[in-house]
């Protein structure tokens, strides 16, 4: 569904990615593992088209997008969960689901508007609870739910998420990541990017380890798990928690 080649992406001097090709499999879940600052939010960024690469070429469903303005790249149905959390803060959460839909649906699917709502307010109740809340006074964990929820509604087919249990309390995390199982089951893609990749591996399919800009290492979950437990990459990666 996703290929790309040769990705370079530089920031002045300093080289974020460094020729990374990757192959998104359609329907599965894939994670992007990798310490701080080795280039996981550069790699989606690059997806979604916030960031134009110096080098390489993206295709998604085998057309090349790399070019592509981002609201293009939304229309084909591709989606990004950025780390830091960007909400309308003054706005109270039922706006923000508002907006978030009104900007990114077709015609067709405006109508079903409502629904779609309450059907995010039975998925995280607290949603709900808080929906006349203005969304800046919602702790961190719940702008992260909020923000997850304003990307859903746009039906996305490619769903990027970059760290989403950052600063999310376990049992936040646990329903989060729940939630990505059952999107992949409705047939959506997703790509989670995340440091503790002892999370990740829980729902991921497949994975990339990103070392400085450049792949070091990717397979299947079972490979992934055996590098937690004999490389000495695990401390770095993995931290203490393993699966
Ligand atoms: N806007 C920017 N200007 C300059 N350098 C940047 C910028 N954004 C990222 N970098 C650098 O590019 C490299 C990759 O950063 P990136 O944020 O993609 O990594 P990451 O794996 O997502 O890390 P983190 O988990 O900290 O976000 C790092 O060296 C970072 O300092």
């Amino acid at each position: 569904m996703l290929k790309i080649n040769g990705l370079h992406v530089n920031y002045g001097p300093i080289n974020a990615l460094k020729g990374i090709s990757i192959d998104i499999a359609e329907g599965k879940i894939t994670a992007i593992i990798g310490a701080n600052g080795s280039g996981k939010s550069t790699m989606l960024s690059a997806i979604s088209g916030l960031i134009i690469p110096d080098q390489g070429e993206i295709y998604y469903k085998d057309t090349p997008i790399q070019t592509k303005p981002v609201e293009e790249r939304v229309k084909r149905g591709i989606a990004h969960v950025m780390e830091g959390r960007r909400l309308f803060k003054d706005q109270s959460v039922h706006d923000n689901l508002l907006l978030g839909f009104y900007f990114r649906n077709s015609k067709e699917n405006k109508k079903n508007m409502l629904k779609q709502i309450t059907e995010v307010y039975e998925r995280f109740p607290i949603l709900g609870q808080k929906k006349h809340q203005l969304a800046g006074t919602l702790s961190g964990g719940q702008q992260q739910l909020l923000i997850i929820s304003m990307a859903i509604l746009s039906k996305p087919r490619l769903l990027l998420l970059d760290e989403p249990s950052l600063g999310l309390a376990p049992i936040v995390v646990d329903q989060v990541y729940q939630y990505l199982d059952e999107l992949k089951a409705m047939g959506v893609t997703i790509i989670v990017s995340e440091q503790m990749a002892a999370l990740a591996m829980r729902i991921a399919d497949f994975g990339y380890v990103l070392e400085r800009g450049k792949i070091v290492g990717k397979g299947d979950v079972q490979y992934l798990k055996s590098m937690m437990d004999s490389d000495e990459m695990s401390a770095v990666y993995f931290g203490e928690a393993k699966v």
